[in-house]
């Protein structure tokens, strides 16, 4: 296995995959706003015991709401660019179940180049419980997935998850800090192998390694 320094690269361009790109500051400051109420609502719903009649009024508003959101739909796969400090752009798919900044089921978990590799900080509300009062254990291996491949993503690698092995070390908390961290540990051809942790309080309660198999530019 070649294992290489975190390598310094500009991302590809997602154009030449053939995916629309948003840029950032493009995005409505409306629509954001929205999707973070609207994540609210999710657990709000979730946690309600609002009475029949209050339910019904509510169904009856969101279900209005619904039909006329959707009556002008983003094509899927569009993804969203962002320009950093020092020039850098990057990109991210606009609605990720994990990171998507315009989806309301995302957390979202916002990523950050470091000089090993990527890292974020997030909180999990009620609607990614999977045992009572803990973070449901496929959404941990959603957040190391979408670590790992940002990671692989910024080191000017993107790939599809290949392989992903998963440890749950402690219990992880709903409605508490939980920092996630990734980066590339070393290559071999078209893989990327590739390591994160989840924390809280400093302590690991779920960590991983995953191979990220590189794509090709569409032509
Ligand atoms: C999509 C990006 C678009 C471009 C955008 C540009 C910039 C964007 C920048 C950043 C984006 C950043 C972040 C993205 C963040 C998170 C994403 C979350 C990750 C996911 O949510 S992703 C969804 C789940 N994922 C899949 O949906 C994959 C389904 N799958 C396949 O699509 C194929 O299976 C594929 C492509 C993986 C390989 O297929 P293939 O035909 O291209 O290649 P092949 O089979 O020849 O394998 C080549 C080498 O990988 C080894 N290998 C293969 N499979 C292995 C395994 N399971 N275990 C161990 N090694 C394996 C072989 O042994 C060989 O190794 P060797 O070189 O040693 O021979």
């Amino acid at each position: 296995m070649t294992v290489e320094a975190q390598p310094v690269a500009e991302l590809p361009d997602p154009a030449d995959f053939g995916l629309a790109v948003v840029p950032e500051d493009e995005l409505p400051s409306e629509l954001l706003t929205l999707v973070g109420r609207v994540h609210e609502l999710a657990d709000a719903v979730a946690h309600t015991e609002a009475d029949p009649a209050e339910l019904a009024e509510a169904s009856a508003a969101v279900a209005a709401l619904t039909e006329r959101l959707g009556a002008r739909r983003r094509d899927i796969g569009a993804m969203v660019r962002r320009q950093r400090p020092g020039g850098r752009t990057e990109y991210g798919t606009l609605a990720n179940i994990v990171s998507g900044p315009v989806n309301p089921a995302a957390p979202p978990l916002v990523l950050e180049r470091t000089d090993e590799g990527v890292r974020g900080e997030v909180v999990l509300n009620g609607t990614y419980q999977g045992p009572p009062g803990l973070v449901h254990g496929g959404w941990l291996a959603a957040l190391l997935d979408e670590a790992l491949g940002t990671a692989a993503g910024a080191a000017g690698m993107p790939g599809l998850t290949a392989n992903l092995d998963v440890d749950y070390r402690r219990p992880t908390p709903l409605n508490a800090p939980l920092t996630v961290a990734a980066r590339v540990t070393g290559t071999e051809r078209r893989k990327v192998f590739v390591s994160a942790e989840i924390r809280h309080n400093g302590e690991v309660t779920a960590e991983g390694t995953a191979i990220m198999v590189r794509i090709a530019p569409i032509g």
